[in-house]
């Protein structure tokens, strides 16, 4: 959207998105019927606010897109690693749900989920969020460990059901996350009806003076500020637990740093703050840093991806049509287990895809035009072995765990938007197929100079050597 005056007749007007970042919008103004909006209220009022920034789309789906192909923990070996605020009081961790002492219907609705044990990152952190008191909580984990559950567990146990008002509060980035969170939380809860739950999101509009009866609430910064603060269905001094998921999502999103602020900023001192992301960078920790006082700290490193456990090999050709051909005289080979090709842009993944499909072989294609669920739907047929093949791109694949996958073909290598090796990606993509020690294939195919050039430098910085496969002679 360009810096120009704008005038909308919302009559004719279809779907109005607005970005929220101001600036972009600071000569907008929008007839609604007979009143004028100023941009600073448009986006509350349309309640339509998607953000520019595509790093916020980029993470926020591919944390939603986890969330909806995951049916189970992702297995982590990797120790907890602890900082305690008070390193002197005992620091245990359960190995099992008994040992927590939870209500017999949480218990209940723990097991109904299938938890038959606490994950690894949920031994630590459920005693420090279940203690008495209350301890406060900064969690890093990677997507899948089991978060989610543990803090929904720590909110449904510190509710007083007898107390008809919100006493819990979870606030997540996106409308999207905000409702998985709340399946967990309805699933979670399903033999402890005593316990309601309502959602702060876009389009729950409720009549002006309403008291909230439901104990837990969940959803985005700018709702769940606007029920504490203009809307006061909320009462924010009588919230004991806080809890701030996605942090790292959180970040990406322009405005919900401040928001989530000034929510917390609201709350008592005797609330208990507990922070959840996925990955620590320093703009995140000093994020959490503002919103948790004096934590305990808790991380859980990713898994050390290895290149050990996979052969890696490259294919020389001379043209995109001959890296297909080449494709094709593999296809028999590497469809004995299920492979991933990885294409540099969606023009030419939705290329392959077609011709492959021409050749008569059956493929998936993931692309990012797709919708997030539609783009669940394809890795769950893919997962449940219902395609072999799936044709996809970096970003579109980035993040995503796909554990039996153990062929992966790079039809072009990954660069960076720089046209830089993406080691990271080369890694994160490569070392999925080696998991857990299975075996694992790599096939890179080169057809040029310049993709030679970044497969050397690739190999250079994994200082892994890649032998050369001929074309068509497979073993
Ligand atoms: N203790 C457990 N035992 C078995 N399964 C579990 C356990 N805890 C969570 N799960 C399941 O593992 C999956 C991931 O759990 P959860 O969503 O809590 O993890 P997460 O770290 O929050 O991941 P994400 O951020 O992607 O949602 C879910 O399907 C959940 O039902």
């Amino acid at each position: 959207m360009t810096d120009h005056h704008l005038q909308l007749n919302l009559a004719e007007t279809e779907l109005l998105v607005v970005s929220t970042n101001p600036s972009l919008y600071q000569n907008v103004t929008i007839q609604l019927g007979s009143s004028t909006i100023t941009p600073s209220k448009t986006a509350r009022n349309l309640g339509v606010m998607i953000d520019d920034n595509p790093k916020c789309h980029d993470k926020a789906a591919q944390s939603l897109l986890n969330k909806l192909i995951r049916s189970n923990l992702v297995n982590t070996t990797n120790q907890v690693e602890v900082l305690q605020r008070d390193p002197t009081s005992p620091l245990y961790s359960v190995k099992s749900f008994e040992e927590l002492r939870l209500k017999p219907q949480l218990l209940q609705g723990v097991y109904a989920m299938g938890f038959n044990r606490p994950s690894k990152i949920q031994e630590t952190a459920l005693p420090m969020m279940l203690a008495e008191p209350p301890q406060n909580l900064i969690a890093q984990s990677q997507s899948g460990t089991g978060k989610t559950a543990a803090f929904v567990l720590a909110m449904l146990s510190h509710v007083d059901p007898e107390n008809k008002w919100p006493q819990c509060m979870c606030v997540s980035p996106t409308y999207e996350l905000a409702l998985q969170t709340g399946k967990v939380i309805e699933q979670m809860g399903k033999f402890y009806p005593e316990v309601q739950l309502v959602y702060a999101i876009r389009g729950n509009k409720l009549e002006r003076g309403t008291k909230l009866q439901e104990q837990i609430v969940i959803g985005t910064p700018g709702t769940v500020l606007d029920w504490c603060q203009k809307l006061k269905f909320i009462d924010p001094r009588k919230i004991k637990v806080f809890v701030l998921d996605e942090a790292d999502v959180m970040i990406a999103t322009q405005g919900h740093q401040d928001q989530s602020i000034r929510i917390q900023r609201m709350l008592p001192k005797t609330c208990q703050m507990l922070l959840f992301s996925a990955t620590f960078e320093d703009t995140v920790w000093n994020f959490a840093k503002r919103i948790v006082p004096d934590p305990n700290i808790i991380k859980l490193k990713r898994e050390e991806e290895t290149l050990d456990t996979i052969k890696q090999y490259y294919v020389i050709c001379n043209s995109k049509e001959e890296k297909f051909q080449a494709l094709c005289n593999i296809y028999g080979a590497i469809t004995i287990a299920q492979a991933m090709i990885f294409c540099h842009t969606r023009k030419t993944a939705g290329w392959l895809a077609g011709e492959l499909s021409r050749e008569g072989h059956q493929v998936a294609l993931l692309s990012g035009e797709m919708q997030v669920e539609q783009r669940a739907a394809v890795i769950e047929r893919f997962r449940d072995g219902k395609e072999k093949v799936l044709v996809t791109t970096n970003v579109c694949a980035r993040g995503i765990d796909v554990e039996q996958v153990s062929v992966v073909i790079n039809f072009d290598l990954p660069v960076d938007k720089d046209g830089n090796p993406d080691n990271e990606t080369y890694l994160h993509r490569i070392g999925r197929t080696g998991r857990f020690g299975k075996r694992g294939l790599a096939i890179n195919m080169v057809d040029s100079r310049f993709s030679m050039n970044i497969l050397d430098r690739i190999q250079e910085h994994f200082s892994k050597f890649i032998k050369t496969k001929q074309m068509n002679v497979l073993d």
